[in-house]
């Protein structure tokens, strides 16, 4: 087993609050381990530009509570191509690092497995995306916070759907994935909800709100996932006035706002406590392998299945929906 000195951390792809507790997390337990932590700025991008700069204890001070990532975060087309990764290789080679860790989705995920078999370097993902789409945990970070943020928007604009009767489509974020919209649709009582794993029929939902009015339902939130079979929030609105242009129809779209704010206490939590699984991975000699929270107890999976395992919506949940907002 190779004994790890120097280490990298960097967070790529979207950002998702609680990313700076992960990265404080590894730092601190990085350097109580008397290992050298670098940072790298732009995600992959900054690895391709050598943008690598050495972090001390307290250059994470004061970040546990900050939204973002002091880090920052790209996409990077060139890490696509064999050439850009040996290119970020080279510069890692620079620093003599020798073990990496990655903060973000599964695209990133697939850019670090890819690497670590070119160069033979242990890397090891932290699940931060508040889109919730990785197969191996149960949360990922940034997600609770996300969702907290919808939930609370929801809510505002049920208040004023109520006093004008109004029936409102809301659309949150995930364009591949429906757990916010699922998670938050849930704990505002929506009426419907609309996400990429499940074909709803508008027309069901048309009738069931021609039923509504019968019955004198008043109110009505429909929450739509960005990437709904059906389409986003105002293909939604579209259909529904067309059929119901006696409902008075309006439009949110509360877009990246779920992506920014201070992270809440679960993910302040579960960043912290996998981004210190991440460094004893890294000194146990485990590489390629993502840190997840099955049944609050920390689980690696090897990045290889994190990335092609999908995590599926319980069907049972939406039937719940539809029953309890009957
Ligand atoms: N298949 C892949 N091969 C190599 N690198 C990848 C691959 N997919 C994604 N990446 C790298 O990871 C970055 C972030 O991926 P992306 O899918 O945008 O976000 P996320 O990690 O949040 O899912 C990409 O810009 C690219 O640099
Ligand atoms: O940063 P952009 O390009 O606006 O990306 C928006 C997408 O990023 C997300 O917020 C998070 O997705 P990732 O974690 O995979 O990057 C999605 O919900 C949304 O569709
Ligand atoms: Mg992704």
């Amino acid at each position: 087993m190779k004994k790890v000195s120097n280490i990298a951390v960097l967070t790529s792809g979207g950002d998702a609050p609680g990313m700076n507790a992960a990265v404080r997390a590894v730092v601190r337990t990085g350097i109580y381990h008397q290992l050298n932590v670098y940072g790298v700025m732009y995600g992959y991008r900054g690895m391709l530009k050598n943008e690598i700069f050495p972090l001390e204890s307290k250059s994470v001070a004061n970040i546990i509570q900050r939204g973002g990532t002091i880090l920052k975060t790209a996409r990077c087309k060139e890490f696509y191509e064999a050439e850009g990764r040996a290119q970020a290789y080279e510069n890692l080679k620079k620093h003599n690092i020798d073990g990496i860790v990655v903060i973000g989705g599964d695209g990133s995920f697939n850019g670090a497995y890819k690497m670590s078999k070119e160069f033979d370097i242990p890397c090891i993902g932290l699940p931060g995306t508040i889109d919730k789409d990785i197969a191996g945990t149960d949360f990922t970070i940034g997600f609770d916070t996300a969702v907290n943020t919808a939930v609370d928007a929801i809510d505002k604009i049920r208040d004023t759907a109520d006093a004008h009767d109004r029936l409102f489509v809301i659309e949150v974020m995930g364009r591949d994935a429906g757990y916010i919209a699922l998670h938050s649709g849930i704990s505002t009582g929506a009426e419907h909800i609309m996400t990429p794993e499940h074909l709803i029929d508008v027309q069901d939902i048309i009738e069931d709100l021609q039923t509504n009015e019968r019955r004198r339902k008043l109110v009505n939130i429909i929450v739509v996932a960005e990437g709904s079979i059906a389409g986003g929030a105002e293909e939604v609105a579209r259909m529904v006035k067309t059929s119901c242009p006696q409902l008075d129809t309006r439009v949110t779209i509360l877009g990246h706002i779920q992506r920014g704010g201070s992270p809440t206490c679960q993910d302040r939590i579960l960043a912290s406590r996998m981004g210190y699984a991440a460094v004893e991975a890294l000194l146990n000699g485990t590489s390629n392998v993502m840190v997840g929270i099955v049944n609050n107890k920390i689980q690696y999976t090897p990045l290889e299945q994190a990335i092609k395992a999908k995590e599926h919506l319980d069907p049972e949940w939406l039937k719940m929906v539809k029953i309890l907002a009957s």
